[in-house]
């Protein structure tokens, strides 16, 4: 499907990036066009990858003709630039704003000018019921563009969006933390034991944009249905792949931080389509006339529930460490360890 394509990936130095590029590396894609901030990163990549295929540019998502210089014969996009870390979303959440909102925005006007077929928005299980600024710009942003995918005939370019859980073992998360915290000897920082975490791999990620890719219509949020563990069955997982005993300290819930997670609301849940391994979200298709929205009801909003990481399909210790020992990141720490 991306035989002779170019693929732009923004925020494409990232995990996420990594992980597209190495599935679609050695296909018969033309072309996949990484764009983002940093030239360092980029180079590390440029470094390791070396192939013909990469292309780099650096831009930014804030700035409208940066993206406009990068466009340029693209096919298709990967809507990945964000800021996700929770923390330094609540303290600067206008500069969430300014990427996340605005930036999408950016993004979806400059594919629409350049006539680009698809455009595909990565969105986060933060976003749903969100609590924090990072989760709030990203509910935002999934309004902009399914707002946006009706402006616009699905020929030309079509507009719809992915949510993720967690990614296991992403930059800065928890599962690199404690593996550094038992390699240093030190307590395993837990936050709440009995929080619960959707658990999807790099590939599984890949896997649901791709599924996007095919599957969805303009406006859709795609969903990947998925297990999830509670952080102390993850600690304890961890503890028992590395063979230690390091001591448990619980440090109480992190500012911003829920107990549970969600990847559809009870609204949503509703009017999902269920795909087997997937959801379709369907966008509202009700037009801007507002008797629609006030005078008909929908009975079956009390009975259905919201899809959480509390009440999906829950690991049992020896499944989580199944699921860890299939991470390269996971076998790598494992192989250095046991030398
Ligand atoms: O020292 C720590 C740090 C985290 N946790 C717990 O581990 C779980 C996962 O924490 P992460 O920091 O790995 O992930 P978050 O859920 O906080 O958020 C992450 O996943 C999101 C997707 O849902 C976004 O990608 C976001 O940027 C990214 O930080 C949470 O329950 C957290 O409370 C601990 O127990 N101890």
């Amino acid at each position: 499907m991306f035989n002779g394509k170019t693929l732009l990936i923004t925020g494409g130095t990232g995990s996420f990036g990594n992980a597209v590029m190495n599935r679609f590396l050695d296909t018969n894609i033309k072309e996949i066009r990484i764009f983002s901030r940093d030239e360092k990163k980029q180079d590390d990549v440029r470094k390791l990858y070396k192939n013909d295929k990469l292309k780099f540019y650096i831009g930014d998502v804030r700035d409208l003709e940066s993206i406009k210089n990068a466009i340029h014969g693209v096919d298709y996009i990967f809507h990945a630039a964000a800021l996700k870390q929770v923390p330094s979303c609540e303290f600067f959440p206008l500069e969430a704003v300014k990427t996340n909102v605005i930036g999408t925005d950016n993004v979806l006007n400059a594919a629409i000018e350049r006539n680009v077929g698809k455009v595909i928005c990565l969105s986060t299980d933060k976003a749903a019921y969100p609590i924090n600024a990072m989760g709030i710009s990203k509910a935002m942003m999934e309004k902009v563009f399914v707002a946006k995918s009706k402006t616009v005939l699905s020929d030309e370019t079509l507009i719809c969006g992915t949510r993720y859980g967690n990614v296991m073992a992403s930059r800065g998360s928890v599962i690199p933390l404690f593996i550094d915290q038992i390699k240093n000897g030190q307590p395993i920082t837990v936050t709440d034991p009995n929080m619960t975490r959707f658990l999807m791999s790099l590939e599984e990620a890949v896997e649901l944009v791709v599924f996007a890719f095919q599957n969805a219509k303009p406006g859709d949020i795609m969903v990947q249905k998925a297990p999830a563990s509670t952080i102390g069955d993850l600690a304890q997982a961890i503890k028992e792949l590395f063979n230690v005993d390091n001591e448990i300290k619980i440090i109480g819930t992190r500012h911003g931080e829920k107990l549970y997670e969600t990847l559809l609301t009870k609204e949503e849940h509703v009017v999902a389509q269920d795909l087997e391994g997937f959801y379709r979200v369907p966008a509202d298709k009700r037009d801007l006339n507002y008797d629609k929205y006030f005078v008909k009801g929908d009975e079956k909003l009390s009975s259905e529930q919201e899809y959480n990481s509390h009440n999906t399909e829950r690991l049992n210790i020896d499944q989580i460490k199944e699921k860890l020992l299939e991470l390269d990141y996971v076998q790598k720490e494992l192989k250095g360890w046991n030398k």
